[in-house]
């Protein structure tokens, strides 16, 4: 296990709410059940769980939502998750969240990513490089940073940014999402990605947003075939986007398509077998 934690890494399918550290998220929960918000016994258990069903992942995503979507939360989260990965050896992730609206807390997607931007901004533990720059062939890509005063090496880390869809969302929600994409290009935002239940909302829904996403330039990556659905799995693979994640439920005719179309795949092994996706790690389609 040392060896695979030493090992410089890239991370390429990262959501932000999915990975918080438990104790951040226990002493959030603490907190809004002193405030009356939640009941603290109700949730604790289910926070503490390790291996939970696709199911009850995105129930427990709904509570986790509750508990982290303030701006100060938002960005605290970003900080330590960045560097939680800064500090297993990532030199390069792309950490996508979806931008969320309320209202009632005067919170806009704008808003909410600028949150995520000032967390990366936060840390001081690792030197962050979030925002793109030209590639200037004198200054070659580096992990290690030389800290000038102790004259020790600094790790440094790459971070970018996937604006994510929820699948619960309607047409516009979604193309909002990438009009804040293309608006923050230069912050450091490369892509779109759509995610969420994968049982909820239609595929169709989205093509709009994603289709003028893909037009503009951005990255495109779709949660792919993470339960039986050969009609959305084919019209996904047709859409031709620049990555899938998962690929759990694919057929002899989906993988011929996605090798002659050369589609990487962003396999998620951890995730496949704690949600029970795949049965085994025996058969699970990485091996
Ligand atoms: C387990 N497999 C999965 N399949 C599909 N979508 C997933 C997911 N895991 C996470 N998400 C998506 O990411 C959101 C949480 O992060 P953010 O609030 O965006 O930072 C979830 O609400 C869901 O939409």
């Amino acid at each position: 296990m040392e060896w695979c934690v030493s090992m410089p890494k890239i991370e390429l399918h990262a959501h932000l709410n999915g990975s918080i550290r438990d104790s951040t998220l226990l002493e959030l929960a603490g907190g809004l059940g002193e405030k009356g918000v939640i009941v603290f016994s109700d949730v604790e258990h289910v926070i503490r769980k390790s291996d939970r069903t696709l199911h009850e992942v995105f129930k427990l995503f709904d509570l986790i939502h509750v508990i982290t979507t303030d701006h100060k939360t938002v960005t605290r989260i970003t900080k330590e998750v960045v560097e939680d990965f800064a500090s297993e050896n990532v030199v390069y992730l792309e950490l996508r969240t979806t931008p969320k609206k309320n209202d009632s807390i005067g919170m806009s997607k704008r808003s909410y990513m600028e949150a995520v931007l000032e967390g990366l901004r936060a840390i001081t533990v690792v030197d962050v490089d979030f925002v793109p720059r030209s590639i200037d062939v004198s200054s070659p890509v580096t992990t290690m940073n030389m800290d000038t005063f102790s004259g020790t090496a600094r790790k440094k880390i790459y971070v970018r940014l996937l604006l994510s869809i929820d699948r619960r969302e309607s047409t516009e929600a979604a193309l909002e999402t990438v009009k804040l994409a293309l608006e923050m290009r230069d912050l450091g935002v490369v892509g779109i990605d759509l995610s969420g239940n994968p049982i909820v909302g239609q595929w169709d829904t989205f093509f709009p947003a994603l289709e003028f996403a893909k037009e503009q330039g951005l990255q495109i990556t779709l949660h792919c075939g993470e339960v039986p659905n050969k009609k959305e799995i084919q019209s996904m693979l047709g859409f031709l986007p620049h990555r899938i994640g998962h690929a759990c439920c694919f057929e002899e005719e989906e993988w011929r398509k996605l090798k002659s179309s050369e589609i990487p795949v962003e396999i998620c092994l951890t995730s496949n077998i704690r949600t029970e996706t795949i049965s085994s790690i025996d058969i699970h389609h990485f091996g």
